[in-house]
């Protein structure tokens, strides 16, 4: 950045009303970031367009096996495109058509739980290999030039790893390069690589093939939807061992609305205190931290000159637990305070951020929503659970926000009354499993298209 410009920055900063948080600067190797707690900024930022702020640069430079330039790093015409082909596969109509197939994977995992405590005499540790991917390259480090690019025995395995994932997602085009599929999200993937191919690579940036198109925006959505989604419902299932009354009060609305059936369409959206769980899970225990931003333009916030270039980063749960915004009870689990709705759930309603925000915000929402409420009223239906002796809090900010340790439950089997039986517990890893049955999930739709 210019130096008068950072000087001008500065003393813009120093003389500035803060108001319910802060605005400053500070660096992380040589990457300088402007972090913004400020809400009325934070609006500010959320109304902007995405000529004038998009991701940083350092995103697919430092994370590029990670996520290459697909739709979550990317900027420009060339992001709008992205978003214009993958955004509407995720609007409520279409998910609406996939609560079946969530459910039906959902029921896979709870028979496997199932018959793992048939088979262990009531008592079970489940230990899967994590999501190694997304924790090797999440060490990567930000900032310090050209370390990506030095041969150490982290970064090759990262360039395995990155090759052998985009062996494995070729693999899978090729087997559908037929125009009998139908026109699933994969589908209109190809499709839109095939008319760059057509057109001379006509929109595609100089250094992206069709086939990078192809494999990056594979990566980008997997990367935005799996661990994400895995994440918030394992909270969320500590949460609620650790607060039996609501687990009581989840459990009696999915059974007062889906009986002795699966969960549809339907019962998901009567699904109220369920509803006001997971939004609360994600105010407390928000998966992504940061939202970032890059200005693509020189601009303003606030009356701040912001130079083109300059990296802003807004921290997720620092909004989300500001005692001025939530409240004296802002560190405690009160999913009732989203009984009237997000807007009134706090004092300034742009506070609440956990899909991010503006132009850029989760394409994947009504998804993660749908399937979050699909598994969790599932689990909820078959079990009662309360935290294993076993389980330690250490949640931890790799690129997510993770526990560390896995979240263990005790699980105690819900037996119809009918039958008179007893329960049964089991002790289960709740994370990994979790992550295993995304993970699984991703990989059956991939199957399936
Ligand atoms: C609880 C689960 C999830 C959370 C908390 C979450 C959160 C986020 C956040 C914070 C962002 C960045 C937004 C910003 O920069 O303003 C994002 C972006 C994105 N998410 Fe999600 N996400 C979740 C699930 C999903 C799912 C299931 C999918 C798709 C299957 C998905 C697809 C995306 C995509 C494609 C983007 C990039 C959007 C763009 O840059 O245009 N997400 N998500």
């Amino acid at each position: 950045m210019h130096e008068e410009t950072q000087a001008f920055i500065a003393v813009e900063l120093a003389t500035s009303s803060i108001y319910h948080g802060l605005i400053f600067m500070y660096s992380s190797g040589t990457i300088q970031i402007l972090c913004v707690t400020d809400v009325e900024m934070v609006r500010e930022i959320s109304l902007s367009t995405s000529l004038k702020l998009g991701k940083p640069t350092y995103l697919s430079k430092d994370h590029g096996p990670l996520l290459g330039q697909g739709i979550f790093s990317s900027n420009g015409t060339y992001w709008a495109h992205q978003r214009k082909i993958i955004a509407p596969e995720f609007y409520l109509n279409k998910v609406k058509e996939m609560v079946s197939l969530m459910v039906e994977s959902t029921s896979k995992m709870i028979e496997l739980w199932d018959e793992k405590t048939r088979n262990s005499e009531g008592i079970l540790e489940v230990k899967v290999e994590d999501d190694l991917k997304s924790l090797v390259m999440s060490k990567v480090p930000i900032g310090v030039p050209g370390l990506r690019h030095i041969p150490s025995k982290h970064n090759r395995e990262i360039w395995r790893l990155d090759k052998e994932i985009k062996a494995m997602i070729l693999k899978i085009v090729r087997a559908r390069r037929s125009p009998t599929y139908e026109k699933d999200l994969l589908q209109l993937i190809l499709d839109a690589s095939k008319s760059y191919e057509d057109s001379d690579g006509d929109y595609l940036p100089a250094d992206v093939s069709p086939e990078m198109f192809i494999v990056d925006n594979c990566k980008s959505i997997y990367f935005a939807g799996h661990d994400n989604t895995g994440l918030t419902a394992s909270w969320c299932l500590m949460l609620l061992a650790a607060y039996p009354d609501w687990q009581a009060r989840a459990r009696a609305e999915v059974l007062d609305v889906c009986g002795s059936e699966l969960p549809n369409d339907g019962m998901l959206r009567r699904m109220k205190v369920l509803t006001i769980i997971i939004h609360e899970t994600l105010r407390l225990y928000p998966p992504v931290a940061f939202v970032v931003r890059e200005a693509l333009q020189d601009t303003s916030f606030k009356g701040i000159e912001i130079p083109k270039g300059t990296n802003i980063e807004i921290p997720i749960p620092i909004l989300h637990q500001q005692p001025e915004l939530w409240g004296p009870d802002t560190y405690q689990f009160n999913p009732e305070r989203f009984a009237k709705g997000i807007a009134k759930a706090c004092k300034v309603p742009s506070a609440y951020i956990p899909f991010g925000t503006g132009t850029r915000t989760c394409a994947g929402q009504n998804f993660a929503m749908t399937e979050l409420k699909v598994v969790l009223s599932m689990i909820l239906s078959r079990f009662t659970f309360s935290l294993s002796p076993g389980y330690q809090y250490t949640p931890v900010l790799i690129l997510v926000l993770e526990p560390e340790h896995g979240v263990n439950l005790r699980l105690l089997k819900q037996y119809n009354r009918a039958r008179n039986t007893t329960t049964v517990p089991i002790v289960l890893s709740t994370y990994d499993a979790l992550v295993l049955f995304f993970n699984s999930e991703f990989n059956t739709s991939s199957k399936q298209q």
